[in-house]
């Protein structure tokens, strides 16, 4: 092809710009984020870049950064790496969300194999590897088309929506920029509750006891968020709402709490651990929590859920507790990112 315009004549041969030929299809699953390790470095690191989002933290700069630098940088770090010691995974020397989220990577990688056009990818918001460097490796491999997929089956401005600021902050910097879809939030989705039913009863399956409560435990967020507009509740009530008809369950047998608070402010309610506490206090002797809000297995469902939130269940009188995993990267969990690509991909492949 010859391009002249004014003494500018210059001749473009394909070969010379090999991407510009190329129709690969890249998919992009990102999760949160994940600290490099349990060290204090590490985690300081992790959590400065996760509480300087104004997405996450919505208080004026004014107040927040004295209140960040001054104190949760100082304080967290330590307490927080401990934490995730408890559930870090040695073998691979990292935590668990990136060790599910390379998984459902790979595994979405071999479900789609019949497309030799499309290339799996994975990133964290927050941590390594990130958006910005998954989507230079797309990018290198002649990714024209990308469909970025953030890995929250319910909608917030904390999650979903600074995943894709983070992913279009990266697509800012490229001067051949490919096509791009966002995956939206699929909290309703008959797929997702269909896998999250059947990973309860395979569960159920195995226990020696029959929980009298299930708590479904999505994290939370602060009441004013909500006021100001962000879906979230909404997106998570609907969730459980339409398990429990997909169960034939009563309202009392499925309850929708929150947990993870974090500082001063009213989160969402009711709260996971004080619903703990007040069945265990009222003669429950069985129960249940599931986390159909994350996708993967990580600090707030292993360590705040499985280790703590059992330890105050027992010590109220409590006597059976059990933690359904997550849909992970097991065959249910692995069915809903798989069609969910595939229909956004529609048109494209
Ligand atoms: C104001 C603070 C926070 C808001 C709002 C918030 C919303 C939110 N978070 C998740 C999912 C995850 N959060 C995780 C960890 C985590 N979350 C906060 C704070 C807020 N989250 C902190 C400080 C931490 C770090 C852990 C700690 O120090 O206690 C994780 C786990 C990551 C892991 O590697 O295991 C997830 C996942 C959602 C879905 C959400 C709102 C909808
Ligand atoms: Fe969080
Ligand atoms: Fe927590």
């Amino acid at each position: 092809m010859a391009i002249s315009g004014g003494d500018l004549a210059v001749v473009i041969k394909p070969e010379d710009h090999p991407r510009i030929e190329t129709s690969k299809v890249g998919v992009l699953l990102v999760n949160l984020g994940t600290p490099d390790g349990t060290d204090k470095a590490s985690m300081r690191r992790y959590l400065k870049e996760f509480l300087s989002d104004k997405r996450v933290i919505e208080w004026p700069r004014a107040i927040w950064l004295p209140v960040l630098y001054g104190i949760v940088l100082n304080a967290r770090p330590k307490k927080s790496g401990a934490l995730y010691a408890k559930i870090w995974n040695r073998e691979r020397n990292e935590s668990p969300l990136r060790t599910y989220t390379r998984s459902q990577g790979e595994k979405l990688g071999a479900a789609l194999a019949s497309h030799p056009e499309i290339i799996v990818d994975w990133g964290m918001r927050y941590g390594q590897p990130s958006i910005e460097q998954a989507l230079e490796r797309l990018d290198n491999a002649g990714c024209k088309r990308i469909l970025m997929f953030p890995l929250y089956p319910q909608y917030s401005a904390t999650t979903t929506a600074t995943v894709n600021d983070k992913f279009f902050e990266a697509l800012i910097k490229m001067r051949y920029m490919p096509a791009t879809r966002t995956v939206p939030s699929y909290q309703d989705e008959a797929v997702y509750i269909d896998a999250l039913a059947a990973s309860i009863e395979k569960h159920y399956a195995t226990l020696d006891f029959e929980p009298e409560v299930l708590i479904a435990s999505y994290h939370g967020i602060p009441q004013s968020y909500f006021k100001r507009g962000d879906p979230y509740p909404c997106h998570c009530w609907k969730t459980t709402r339409l398990l429990r008809e997909r169960l034939g369950w009563s309202e009392d047998k499925l309850i929708t709490c929150f947990q993870s608070r974090f500082g001063p402010e009213e989160w969402m309610q009711p709260y996971t651990d004080k619903t703990l506490e007040k069945l265990a206090r009222d003669g429950v002797k069985s129960v249940a929590v599931f986390n159909p809000g994350f996708v993967s297995d990580c600090l707030e469902t292993l360590e705040e859920i499985a280790g703590e939130g059992a330890e105050i269940f027992r010590h109220n009188g409590g006597v059976n507790f059990t933690h359904v995993p997550c849909l992970n990267d097991s065959s249910e969990g692995m069915k809903v990112i798989e069609e969910l690509v595939r229909r956004e991909l529609q048109g494209w492949i």
